[in-house]
């Protein structure tokens, strides 16, 4: 399985261009994009990376990829970055690690984003992985209330037995839908909600998806 997701990072790498400023994803299908990077930066290719977690940072910095934030960078050329599920018309369900909202301000800014998978996320429906959405902690219990009126059970993610903590301070609730027929609707009444800060569905975001599968690489692209 994690040689699927080793040959389709190792793909999107290829991409990466010199002088270009590089959305880094998360996850572990990210974690071999960041080898793969770390390897080419070493032979010489200068890019700038921005990463989308403090886990993505720490591996960056071991890896020696140079990062920059936002106090000193306004455009991001291209963003590489995983997903939990994704389908036909390329609308992604991601956050399974927690990551969803920073994720998102990077890969919404990227001109061409580009998401990596292996096959077992291709899906012709979102929601069969329970939906991450990201939560202020305070009044959590009434915010979640209200996303079960969309008809879902939501969960408080917990680790070690006690609140998973997102990079922002907050809370994350998983949402069990079983099957989303309209993603974009969801999306927009959840985040409609007071205490919502984001929710896992990156819709009409994606570029490229290459999925890897048997030791091949698929490319898809939006219709
Ligand atoms: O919060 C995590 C991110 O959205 C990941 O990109 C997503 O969960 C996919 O991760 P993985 O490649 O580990 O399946």
């Amino acid at each position: 399985m994690d040689s699927n997701k080793k040959i389709v990072a190792e793909k999107a790498v290829d991409e990466i261009k010199d002088g270009m400023t590089v959305g880094l994803g998360s996850g572990s299908t990210v974690y071999w994009m960041l080898q793969a990077l770390g390897e080419r930066v070493k032979d010489g290719l200068e890019i700038v990376g921005i990463p989308t977690s403090q886990k993505t940072e720490k591996l960056a910095k071991e890896l020696g990829i140079p990062l920059a934030d936002f106090s000193s960078v306004d455009g991001i050329d291209l963003a590489i970055d995983g997903a939990d599920e994704v389908d036909p018309h390329l609308n992604l369900l991601k956050g399974g690690g927690g990551s969803l909202v920073r994720e998102k301000i990077v890969d919404i800014l990227a001109k061409r984003l580009i998401i990596i998978v292996d096959e077992t996320k291709v899906v012709d429906y979102l929601g069969t992985f329970s939906l991450p959405v990201e939560v202020v902690p305070f009044g959590w219990e009434t915010t979640s209330k209200r996303i079960a009126e969309y008809g879902c059970l939501p969960r408080r993610r917990e680790q070690n037995g006690e609140a998973f903590i997102s990079d922002n301070g907050n809370y994350i609730l998983d949402c069990d839908f079983e099957s989303i027929e309209k993603p974009a609707e969801l999306h927009e009444n959840l985040k409609k909600l007071v205490g919502v800060v984001e929710t896992g569905l990156f819709i009409n975001m994606a570029d490229v998806v290459m999925v890897g599968h048997a030791g091949m690489v698929d490319v898809l692209t939006k219709a």
